[in-house]
């Protein structure tokens, strides 16, 4: 399954509600909320959230980059917003907050930069019902994808069968028709996508591009998933998640 949620963040702020429109058969919508505290950039807070609520269809998949979500992130828990991301290194008590998003009806999302491991996330795994891998460093549209950071993945969807729970891996930054295919392999299913989106005349169409790539990824047998986790269980480096 490959649900494409592009980024607002390359979107014209101006005029939001007509970019919004542009990405109607999208699966979702990506909101960045940063605070120039947790990143060095700074996009809108919860007012933004609760206008696109009002004007959009699609789910809403709040990313918050802000220092202590303990506090903040319980009020995007809203209608209409689908999960709500926390980052692992801004939080005190990552399950305390995810249970707590939970009861208020959203689902709860966990981040990780690329420079954390994943090994508290993998222990606590059935807490979450998404896990977003950043494949850039967060705070920018537009950076390139670290295919590096394709070991959590691995090491998150291999624990998620394991366990049999239903996980949403997202990755952000950096994905493309080119480098969506790589993470689909290594087993993320949602893919947060905004200078690939807004950055060209047409992001319906690209919408369908990003989409087929994934798809296409599969269907030719071209990559072959779990050839590709036998071969990480094989090498023993599913485990060795140092970035
Ligand atoms: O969280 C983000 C940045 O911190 C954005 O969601 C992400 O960068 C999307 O942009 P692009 O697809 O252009 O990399
Ligand atoms: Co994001």
């Amino acid at each position: 399954m490959v649900r494409i949620h592009p980024s607002i963040l390359s979107a014209d702020f101006v005029n939001l509600e007509r970019d919004l429109e542009k990405i109607a058969s999208a699966d979702g919508v990506h909101v960045d909320v940063m605070d120039a505290h947790f990143v060095p950039n700074l996009t809108f807070g919860l007012p933004m959230v609760q206008r696109i609520a009002e004007v959009t269809s699609l789910p809403i998949d709040v990313h918050l980059m802000i220092d202590d979500p303990d506090t903040w992130a319980p009020q995007y828990a809203i209608d209409r917003v689908d999960s709500v991301t926390f980052h692992a290194e801004a939080t005190r008590d990552a399950v305390s907050l995810a249970r707590e998003l939970r009861a208020r009806g959203t689902r709860a999302s966990i981040a990780v930069k690329p420079g954390t491991l994943v090994d508290d996330v993998l222990e606590h795994l059935a807490e979450f019902d998404m896990v977003l891998v950043m494949t850039v460093e967060p705070g920018f549209g537009g950076q390139s994808f670290m295919g590096e950071m394709m070991p959590k993945v691995e090491a998150l969807r291999g624990r998620a069968e394991e366990l049999g729970i239903e996980l949403a891996l997202q990755v952000d930054g950096g994905i493309t028709a080119d480098t969506l295919p790589i993470a689909a392999a290594s087993g993320a299913d949602v893919f947060v996508a905004g200078s690939a989106v807004y950055g060209h005349s047409s992001p319906a169409e690209r919408i369908t591009a990003l989409r087929d790539a994934g798809k296409g990824a599969f269907d030719t047998g071209r990559i072959d998933l779990r050839a590709i986790h036998r071969g990480i269980a094989g090498t023993g480096t599913a485990g060795s998640l140092e970035t």
